[in-house]
């Protein structure tokens, strides 16, 4: 089996985007995208992603990586985590700030979660990224989720204000993307 090709089975195009601008800086391999439309289980973010990831192989009938994004509050204990999603788009950037209107710490990490099944029946494998930053009321343009409201630690701006290239080298999937990486390079050069 080829690793220089792989579908991600995801309906966000700047998933999308930034996946494919991650990987090209690595290595050589061409990602196309399949939106199908997967039921996301509540559960842990390993178990989200596992699930999700299986049925993905399974109705695509090969290999495939796909891809969860969590946004957990220090202050919640973790959550919106893996629901972050409907949290978003139900009550916003304003929304975001002000559940936490009456706690201290304004702490929250991104955590992003590839997998990878070889396969329809194939074990998912998953790849764990995090940045750790705050949540702030929202600057630079809402282009991307939550990307205005989350200011990486370490820095005086938001996801939102980066260019791509500064967001790509700190953020949560530039971190979970060098680990599968690693992880492809190195069944590559198993192949060969
Ligand atoms: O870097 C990011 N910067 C800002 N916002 C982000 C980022 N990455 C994901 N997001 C948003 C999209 C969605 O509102 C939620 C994750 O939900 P999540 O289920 O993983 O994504 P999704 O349903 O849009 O795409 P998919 O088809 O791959 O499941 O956080
Ligand atoms: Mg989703």
């Amino acid at each position: 089996m080829s690793v220089n090709k792989l579908t991600f089975v995801t309906g966000n195009p700047n998933k999308l985007i930034e996946t494919q601008y991650i990987l090209s800086q690595g290595i050589p391999i061409e990602i196309d995208s399949a939106d199908l439309d997967i039921p996301e289980l509540q559960g842990t973010t390993r178990e989200i992603a596992i699930a999700k990831c299986r049925r993905a192989s399974e109705l695509l009938g090969r290999a495939c990586i796909t891809e969860d994004t969590a946004l957990c509050y220090k202050a919640l204990n973790g959550l919106p985590g893996p629901y972050i999603k409907h949290f978003m788009k139900n009550l916003g950037h304003e929304g975001l700030n002000k559940l936490l209107v009456g706690f201290e710490t304004k702490e929250a990490y991104a955590l992003c979660t590839f997998a990878y099944s070889a396969g329809p029946g194939s074990e998912p494998l998953l790849f764990e990224g995090r940045t750790d930053g705050a949540i702030v009321p929202p600057r630079g343009p809402p282009l991307f989720g939550w990307d205005a409201v989350f200011q990486p630690g370490g820095f005086d701006k938001t996801y939102a204000e980066m260019s791509k290239e500064e967001k790509n080298i700190i953020s949560h999937r530039y971190r979970a993307l060098d680990k599968l990486k690693a992880y492809l390079a190195a069944l590559s050069t198993a192949q060969t």
